[in-house]
């Protein structure tokens, strides 16, 4: 019933979208005064029922089509990577993520009861979680499908309407997306824009409730001036050289195959991949074979010609990882061909802080490995740089982990593997300093594109309860303001209980005194009401400090 109530508003509100003529200079504004307008509609705010329809729409009652955007990813001739590797980095979180919202969000987007002071111990005192309004949402190249529609899925949740706007240099999945998403959402409401630097500019001068923007940390303080701009919050999902130690206390076999997986998948074009890796000079010879090894059991002999190795996006980017090679020894690969834009698995050994591939995010597929001489010099290393997206550490004692946990800082930290906590819909997902700012994914996601309003629903009565913080001020008042306020009330249920049932025989006593009094004085100019007498107990009397 509620369903088909709701498709009605929606179908007036389309007519009436329809009707609105598009005499506004600029495309973006059109799309922004649109979102606007459905907004000032309050349609947004049914966002559990709009949610829930459209989520299981997209996923549960059309899995065929909702598939069928992988294949004709292909079909588009992506940058190259199987369409099981696409589906296992990209559409399967997205997946996740979908199933999560539609099974929480009833839960997510519940008003949220919160702790109370004594002062407002009778109030009823909570979080209201509300759309902000229209996201824009800016993505990257390297998992286009991942860092767009996942944040997206948030917004959604959260009950936004959302202007996503694809990186301009995965070419073809920008088109996919731009062709696709209409088919399975509703493209008033979460339109998608297409272009380059001067359309994203574009979109920019305009003021949204938030913009959430993956790519690098040069463009993210762009970004940030121009949100600023409008005082538009912002989440910025940035990279960085991600640090990995490997602890001489470990078993060297097993950590070089998920690093060499960490590094390599998608060609080293991924935001969380270990960077570079700091260990004792002792195990480099073990590392590097035992890297080697991983590299052949994945990708064969001839990574070129093995499906699951990827190529790097562009020839801009191609040429500015073979110049961050120019100063440093190749222990492994090296081998690359522009045309094709490959670049070989690679190994970099004594590699110097100086060198080339050190002073910037590497984002392909080299992996220096520079000397440290144990853990205290790891650390000191990690804490002279920028913090990091991710940190990695590999030992068998749990005490340098712990140590490393303790002693430095990053969006993430991972133990004895790689990326994986990315899948972990349950782990807030993002960086802190130059790694960016806010987190996602599940119920960050939701919460990160909310706004968590506090609200306090007090009632007209007990007045005099009051009378501690309105002036006149005095010392004594505050004492009493001093107890109620900072006391937290956590009774529990059966505490509550307790508390309500020593009220209401308080307020019985209360009452009964006052009707004796009532009967003996005749009513006049000074009557006193029940509750400012209990009030008047309340602060006065060393009944309620025993309370
Ligand atoms: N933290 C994460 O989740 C995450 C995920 C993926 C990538 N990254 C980081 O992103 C970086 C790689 O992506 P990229 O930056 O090359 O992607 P990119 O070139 O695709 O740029 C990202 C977005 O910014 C827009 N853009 C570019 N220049 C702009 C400008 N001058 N003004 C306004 N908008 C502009 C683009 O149109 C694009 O949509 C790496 O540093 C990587 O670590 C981070
Ligand atoms: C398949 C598993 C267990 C995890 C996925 C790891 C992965 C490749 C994450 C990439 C995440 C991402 C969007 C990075 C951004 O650049």
């Amino acid at each position: 019933k509620q369903l088909v109530s709701y498709e009605q508003q929606l179908i007036k509100y389309f007519q009436k979208m329809r009707s609105i003529k598009d005499n506004s200079k600029s495309k973006s504004r059109i799309v922004l005064n649109i979102l606007r307008s459905s907004q000032r509609k309050g349609l947004l705010f049914d966002y559990n029922l709009k949610t829930g329809f459209i989520l299981n729409y997209t996923v549960k009652k059309d899995p065929q089509k909702y598939n069928i955007s992988h294949e004709q990813a292909q079909r588009y001739s992506l940058h190259p990577q199987s369409v099981v590797g696409t589906q296992l980095y990209e559409t399967l979180g997205l997946e996740g993520e979908i199933g999560l919202a539609i099974k929480k969000l009833k839960e997510w987007a519940a008003p949220r009861p919160v702790e109370k002071n004594l002062m407002t111990i009778s109030d009823t005192v909570y979080i209201k979680p509300e759309p902000l309004g229209v996201v824009l949402i800016i993505g990257a190249w390297n998992y286009p499908w991942a860092v767009t529609i996942q944040p997206l899925i948030g917004a959604i949740a959260a009950g936004n309407a959302a202007v996503v706007k694809p990186s301009e240099v995965c070419v073809h999945t920008a088109k996919v997306m731009e062709d696709l998403l209409p088919l399975y959402i509703d493209k008033e409401l979460y339109p998608v824009v297409t272009g380059g630097v001067s359309e994203t500019q574009e979109l920019l001068r305009q003021r949204f409730d938030h913009i959430f923007y993956t790519g690098n940390s040069v463009v993210g303080k762009l970004i940030m001036e121009a949100a600023a701009k409008h005082l538009t919050p912002v989440t910025l999902e940035l990279g960085g050289k991600s640090p990995c130690y490997i602890d001489r206390n470990c078993d060297i076999s097993i950590a070089c195959r998920r690093v060499a997986w960490g590094k390599y998948t998608n060609c080293g074009q991924t935001c969380i991949a270990p960077d570079y890796i700091l260990c004792d000079p002792s195990i480099q010879d073990r590392v590097i074979e035992e890297v080697k090894k991983a590299i052949k059991e994945f990708y064969t002999d001839n990574p070129k010609t093995c499906p699951d190795y990827g190529r790097i996006i562009n020839q801009r980017h191609f040429k500015r990882i073979i110049n961050m090679l120019e100063d440093s020894t190749i222990a492994v690969g090296g081998d690359n061909d522009e045309s094709d834009c490959y670049i070989a698995p690679t190994v970099l050994r004594d590699v110097k802080p100086e060198a080339k591939v050190m002073q910037e995010e590497i984002f392909g597929p080299l992996l220096p490995i520079l000397s440290v001489s144990g853990l205290d010099e790891a650390i000191k290393f990690i804490n002279k740089g920028e913090k990091p997206l991710a940190l990695y550490v590999f030992s068998s004692d749990n005490k340098v982990i712990t140590r490393m946990a303790d002693d430095t800082s990053s969006g993430g930290l991972l133990a004895n593997d790689c990326l994986v906590h990315f899948s972990v819909n349950s782990l807030p997902f993002g960086g802190v300093g130059n790694s960016g700012m806010g987190c996602y994914h599940g119920k960050y996601s939701f919460d990160q594109l909310s706004h968590l309003r506090g609200c306090l629903i007090k009632q007209l009565n007990m007045e005099g309860v009051n009378s501690m913080r309105y002036p006149p001020h005095t010392p004594k008042k505050l004492g009493w303001a001093r107890f109620f306020i900072l006391q937290n009330v956590d009774l529990g249920w059966v505490g509550r209980m307790v508390l309500l049932a020593v009220l209401a025989v308080v307020a019985a006593v209360v009452l009964k005194v006052s009707r004796r009094r009532e009967k003996h004085s005749p009513r006049d100019g000074n009557h006193q009401r029940p509750q400012d007498i209990l009030s008047r107990h309340l602060c006065h009397d060393t009944i309620l400090l025993q309370f």
